[in-house]
């Protein structure tokens, strides 16, 4: 296995001193070259998952290990891509992508930067700052970049969620290219039911905090797998009554009981109000 996390758990205390359970006893294997989407409701611990996987916070009890070892720190073994880019400021985008490039001659790196630019359209602006940037811009810029590194492991925290619907979909086609030739391992946190269909090999379902894994699933759909193919539509259909349950435990904590009285009263069993996004 390439990444096992056994029994983890993580908690934080809040301003007033309170302990916040975000993680409870997640047991999760995850192989060399698999593609796994997180999927769960909005403050489950999807991205306190990512980030302890990543070694940018340690687990409160449980371990996770990394091939076969601890994981304790980053590593260039794991690339993250965040929900914002986190880019050099005083880096153009090419310096920014090169940097993160381990191996090969200046020129090497040079190709390859430029290479994953033109991979995310963004050949115009090969020798722009980061303030000239749109924020989407900035993102693919940041996707670039983990995708050059020569990382065999790829954490992505929501990474197309700011991205225009059109960008989001060229990304998610090339992202589906990559990792199918690369064979990299894909960690994928995802509010986007039919993203998480597209893309991943398996589903991992997390509850409402403490995040807890309520159900997984293994997609056999022969790719590519569009909307209205019969079996997306049929899983997209039952994981959203999964998650339904979930999504109103984290309103009715947000905004008081009686949201789950008149969710009760109104429901009738349809998940179309909310989409395909949680
Ligand atoms: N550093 C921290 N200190 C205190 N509490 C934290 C900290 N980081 C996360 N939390 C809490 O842990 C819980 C899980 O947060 P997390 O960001 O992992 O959720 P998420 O599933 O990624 O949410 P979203 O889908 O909205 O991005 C939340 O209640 C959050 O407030």
């Amino acid at each position: 296995m390439s990444i096992e996390l056994k029994q983890v758990e993580k908690c934080f205390t809040d301003n007033s001193g309170n302990a916040i359970q975000a993680i409870d006893k997640v047991d999760l294997s995850i192989a060399n070259g698999e593609f796994v989407a997180l999927l769960g409701p909005s403050g489950c611990g999807k991205s306190t998952l990512i980030n302890l996987i990543a070694g940018l916070d340690s687990v409160s009890t449980g371990e996770i290990l990394f091939q076969g070892k601890p994981i304790c720190n980053p590593g260039a073994d794991r690339a993250v891509v965040f929900q914002e880019a986190a880019l050099f400021p005083w880096l153009t985008v090419i310096e920014n992508i090169k940097f993160a490039i381990q191996s090969g001659t200046r020129r090497e790196k040079a190709d390859k930067a430029l290479y994953y630019i033109n991979l995310v359209h963004l050949n115009k602006f090969k020798h722009a700052y980061p303030y000239q940037l749109s924020g989407g811009m900035k993102q693919r810029v940041a996707i670039a970049r983990a995708l050059a590194t020569d990382s065999p492991v790829l954490l992505m925290d929501e990474p197309f969620a700011a991205l225009d619907e059109q960008t989001r979909m060229m990304l998610q086609a090339e992202l589906l290219r990559i990792w199918q030739y690369t064979k990299k391992t894909v960690v994928f946190v995802t509010h986007h039911i039919r993203e998480a269909i597209y893309l991943a090999e398996r589903i991992v379902l997390f509850s409402y905090r403490p995040a807890r894994v309520i159900k997984e699933y293994s997609i056999g759909i022969p790719r590519p797998r569009v909307p209205d193919n019969f079996d997306v539509a049929q899983l997209e259909a039952e994981i959203l009554a999964h998650l339904k349950i979930e999504m109103e435990k984290a309103v009715a904590e947000e905004i008081g009981e009686e949201y789950l009285l008149e969710a009760a009263a109104s429901s009738s069993g349809s998940g179309d109000r909310m989409g395909s996004s949680i």
